[in-house]
C-alpha cells in the first residue's frame, strides 16, 4: 500500500486555512473542493497513456498522447465526501459516480452503512473513493469491503486528512489500496477525532453545527 502525502504548497496552504477555528461554511466548502481537484491531479499521474496519430493543425499527421481507456468511477462517501466531489469532477467530468452512505456511530465509532448505489460495471472500473477524513479507518474499510464484494478490483482513495492509526488499520485490511492525502496528521483523540485535524468535516461542509 502506498500513502502519497501531497506536499505541494497550494495544498498545504489551503489545508492550513481550513484548520482555523470559526472558518465559514462557504470557505470550508470551497477549500474542500479545491484540494479535491489538486489531489485528483496527483492521483491521476499514474494513468496509462497511449500514442495516437491525429491530423494536426498543419493538415499533416502528428502523434499525441491519450489516456488509455481505463474507466473510473468516483465513490463519494456521504455526507462529507460530497464536499470534494465537484473539485474531483472538474478534472474527471465524464467519470460515473457510485454513491455510498455510511456514518460513524458517535459512541462505538463503528461505521454504519445506510445507502449504496454503485455503477453496474464496477468490475471494469477503477474506484476513486472520496472522503475528507480517514480517522479510525472503519468507514473506509467498510466501503472497500462493499466495493470488492460487488466485484471491484482496483481501488484508490483521496482524503484531506488521515490519521496514522487509520492508515495502519487500512494497510492490514486492504494492502492493495493506495491513498492520496493532503496530510497525515498526528493522532486520534479519545473520541476518534483527528488531531490537529479539521473537526467534523461533514458538519462544516453542510453547516449542521
Ligand atoms: O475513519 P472513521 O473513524 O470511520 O471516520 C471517518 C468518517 O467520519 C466522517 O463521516 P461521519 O460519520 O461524520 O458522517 P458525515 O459525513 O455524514 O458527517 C468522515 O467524513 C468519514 O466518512
Ligand atoms: O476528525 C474527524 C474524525 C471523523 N470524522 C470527522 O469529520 N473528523
Ligand atoms: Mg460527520
Amino acid at each position: 500500500m502506498a500513502v502519497h502525502e501531497i506536499t505541494h504548497p497550494l495544498v498545504q496552504h489551503k489545508l492550513g486555512l481550513m484548520r482555523a477555528n470559526g472558518i465559514s461554511t462557504k470557505s470550508f466548502r470551497e477549500f474542500c473542493s479545491e484540494i479535491g481537484t489538486l489531489l485528483t491531479y496527483e492521483a491521476t499521474r499514474q494513468l496509462p497513456t497511449e500514442t495516437k496519430t491525429i491530423d494536426g493543425w498543419q493538415g499533416t499527421p502528428i502523434d499525441v498522447e491519450h489516456i488509455k481507456g481505463k474507466k473510473i468511477t468516483l465513490v463519494p462517501i456521504l455526507r462529507a465526501g460530497l464536499g470534494m466531489l465537484d473539485g474531483v469532477m472538474s478534472l474527471l467530468p465524464s467519470a460515473k459516480v457510485s454513491v455510498v452512505g455510511l456514518y460513524r456511530d458517535e459512541e462505538t465509532l463503528e461505521a454504519v452503512p445506510y445507502f449504496d448505489k454503485v455503477v453496474a460495471d464496477i468490475d471494469e472500473r477503477t474506484a476513486l473513493i472520496v472522503d475528507p477524513m480517514l480517522a479510525t479507518g472503519g468507514t473506509l474499510i467498510a466501503t472497500i469491503d462493499l466495493l470488492k464484494k460487488k466485484g471491484c478490483k482496483d481501488i484508490m482513495g483521496l482524503f484531506l486528512v488521515a490519521s496514522p492509526e487509520g492508515i495502519e488499520k487500512l494497510e492490514a485490511a486492504h494492502p492493495d489500496v493506495d491513498i492520496y492525502v493532503a496530510s497525515v496528521d498526528d493522532h486520534l483523540n479519545d473520541k476518534g477525532y483527528i488531531i490537529p485535524g479539521l473537526g467534523d468535516a461533514g458538519d462544516k461542509i453542510f453547516g449542521t453545527k
